[in-house]
């Protein structure tokens, strides 16, 4: 049985994490915070950690990435899709007018995960202009606070899965400001993830230019493009070393175990870029593991 680091019970890493993970092939190791969460399976406490690592309204969680890149040497395993469902939570009761309608400007303060805020910004706006907000770890524990305050007219962006924990109701349902809002999960950790297979293989590496090489970027692309090598996402991020430069992270939609693909990074290598390989590992859309 594998041991899994991740966000606590009720978060939207939770319930994601039970998708890639039958019952009894993991052991859940639940921390508050995602630093936490990495450093459990840097110590060797945990054999894996769950990271969210994109969401469709949000784009990269730029922390997150921050950390697999800058902070931690964790090979990425696994990634895999799940929905991400915000719900407006809190104790019925507390909201309600004599006609059984909900008040929604009783709210004094929503307390979430800055990206499930982000992603309800345009609801908040609207409909809870009044609110404060106040930013947590994870979605679930600001659902644990609301629950652990009934009287503070506090309401939570959360699963209905930590509504339901903590004894609390929805008070909306569905609130993000897009549908269709996905969460890319990163299963890390120094073992290949074996539990299912996927017809599809991805690899993510790092690229980092040489300072003052005009055109490294297009002569980078221009080694995948002739391979018709895919790629499905690529993106700027500071090296945090000096202002204005940056090294590049990039998803390839191929195998390392391929010839192609040695030899575009052995290319680019040779234009004197440095490559760093995170990781080059199985790929489940939602409907893979909906079953
Ligand atoms: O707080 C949670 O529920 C998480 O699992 C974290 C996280 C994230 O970091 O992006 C994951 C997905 C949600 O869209 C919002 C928050």
């Amino acid at each position: 049985m594998k041991s899994i680091a991740l966000l606590p019970a009720g978060s939207v890493s939770d319930e994601a994490a039970k998708r890639l993970f039958a019952g009894d092939e993991a052991e859940w190791k639940h921390h508050r915070l995602i630093a936490d969460v990495f450093m459990s399976t840097v110590n060797g406490e945990t054999d894996y950690s769950v990271i969210p690592i994109e969401n469709t309204i949000e784009g990269s969680v730029s922390l997150h990435m921050d950390w697999l890149v800058h902070e931690v040497d964790l090979p990425i395993q696994a990634e895999w899709v799940y929905p991400s469902i915000q719900n407006l939570i809190g104790r019925r009761e507390a909201f309600q007018n004599e006609d059984g309608t909900i008040e929604l400007s009783r709210i004094r303060k929503v307390i979430s995960h800055p990206v499930a805020i982000a992603q309800c910004l345009q609801f908040l706006r609207s409909e809870l202009p009044q609110a404060e907000t106040e930013h947590v770890g994870s979605t679930s524990e600001g659902v644990k606070l609301v629950g652990d305050h009934p009287e503070a007219g506090w309401a939570a962006i959360g699963t209905a899965t930590a509504a339901w924990n903590n004894g609390l109701d929805i008070l909306k349902e569905s609130i993000t400001d897009h549908d269709n809002n996905y969460t890319r999960f990163l299963l890390v950790g120094p073992e290949p993830y074996t539990a299912r297979s996927s017809v599809h293989t991805k690899t993510s590496i790092l690229i980092t230019p040489p300072e003052d090489y005009p055109g490294a970027l297009h002569q980078v692309l221009s080694a995948f493009a002739w391979r018709r090598i895919n790629l499905s996402r690529i993106e700027s991020r500071p090296t945090k070393k000096k202002l204005g430069t940056y090294y590049f992270y990039i998803d390839i939609e191929m195998g390392l175990d391929t010839v192609l693909l040695p030899s575009a990074i052995a290319e680019i290598e040779a234009i004197g870029c440095q490559v760093r390989v995170l990781g080059s590992y199985p790929s489940f859309t939602y409907e893979q593991l909906n079953v």
